[in-house]
């Protein structure tokens, strides 16, 4: 069964009517990795907020279907959108700075939401918390420094290391390694590889850069303000694109070095 289904979803700014998605649909099976790509401002985010329930006031899904782990999304009370949260689908996203509370220790931070999630005493969400750490190759330290102590890619390990603690199926990782350098960016990857491998996590990677898609995703959706203009497997996409705006993202990333990603077919 899917993780994941989004079924034709548009999504529509009520303020002034305007459709900022315009159709997207995709299926995620347990351990499968779906890409979105596109330039800013295509949707992109937008698309992976409503799969989270968190929609920004005043956007609606105007019409299709998201099915979250059997669950019709448009049948969900708030209270059950919290509980699934976190347990079902979570998220990372970009500046994992700003997640974090400078004042409190990473470890406390992550420990609050193993508490929370998993009803785990102080002391139990303590030491879960210093294992979820190390499951992200984090040492036992980190658990006391503070955000500014730590760099940009420990931070956005912690991240993920609150993202994954109530095991859920989905994850949702939005430019989340974009601030980050090329060889942590590729460290996260690995990671996020090898958290798919080992638990059967599902992955929705939002990228502007074609070559993480191509290192890491089955299937790939190209956006360009709000439509989905290509989708289809990777290799299919990325040596075979059909449309115009895929092929003139290629040339783009062609000259920055894709080609070092895409295995010849
Ligand atoms: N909170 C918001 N309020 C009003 N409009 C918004 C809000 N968030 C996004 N939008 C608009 O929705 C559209 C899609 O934005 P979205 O963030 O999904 O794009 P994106 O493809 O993720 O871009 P980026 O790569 O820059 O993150 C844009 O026109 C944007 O201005």
């Amino acid at each position: 069964m899917s993780v994941l289904a989004l079924d034709a979803v548009r999504i529509r700014n009520d303020v002034d009517g305007r459709e900022i998605v315009r159709g997207v649909s995709f299926t995620l099976e347990p351990g499968g990795v779906v890409g979105i790509v596109g330039e800013s401002g295509s949707g992109k985010t937008i698309t992976c907020r409503a799969a989270l329930g968190i929609l920004p006031e005043h956007f609606t899904i105007a019409s299709g279907r998201i099915d979250l782990d059997g669950h019709d999304v448009a049948t969900l009370t708030p209270k059950q959108w919290t509980g699934l949260r976190g347990s079902t689908i979570s998220a990372v996203f970009q500046d994992p700075a700003s997640y974090l509370n400078p004042s409190l220790t990473v470890g406390s931070q992550v420990a609050e939401v193993v508490r929370v999630k998993l009803g785990l005493r102080r002391k139990a969400a303590r030491l879960h918390a210093i294992e979820l750490l190390s499951s992200v190759r984090l040492g036992k330290a980190v658990f006391d420094q503070y955000p500014h102590e730590l760099s940009g890619g420990m931070l956005q390990r912690s991240l993920i290391a609150a993202a994954i603690a109530a095991e859920p199926k989905v994850l949702i990782a939005d430019e989340a390694t974009t601030a980050l350098d090329v060889t942590v960016q590729a460290e996260i990857l690995d990671l996020l590889a090898d958290l798919r491998d080992t638990t059967g996590l599902a992955l929705v990677v939002v990228s502007h850069d074609l070559a993480v898609v191509a290192q890491f995703c089955d299937e790939v959706l190209v956006m360009r303000e709000g439509e989905v203009v290509e989708q289809g497997p990777v290799e299919k996409i990325l040596y075979h694109p059909e449309h115009e705006y895929t092929q003139l993202l290629i040339a783009e990333h062609e000259s920055y070095g894709l080609e070092r990603y895409l295995v010849p077919s």
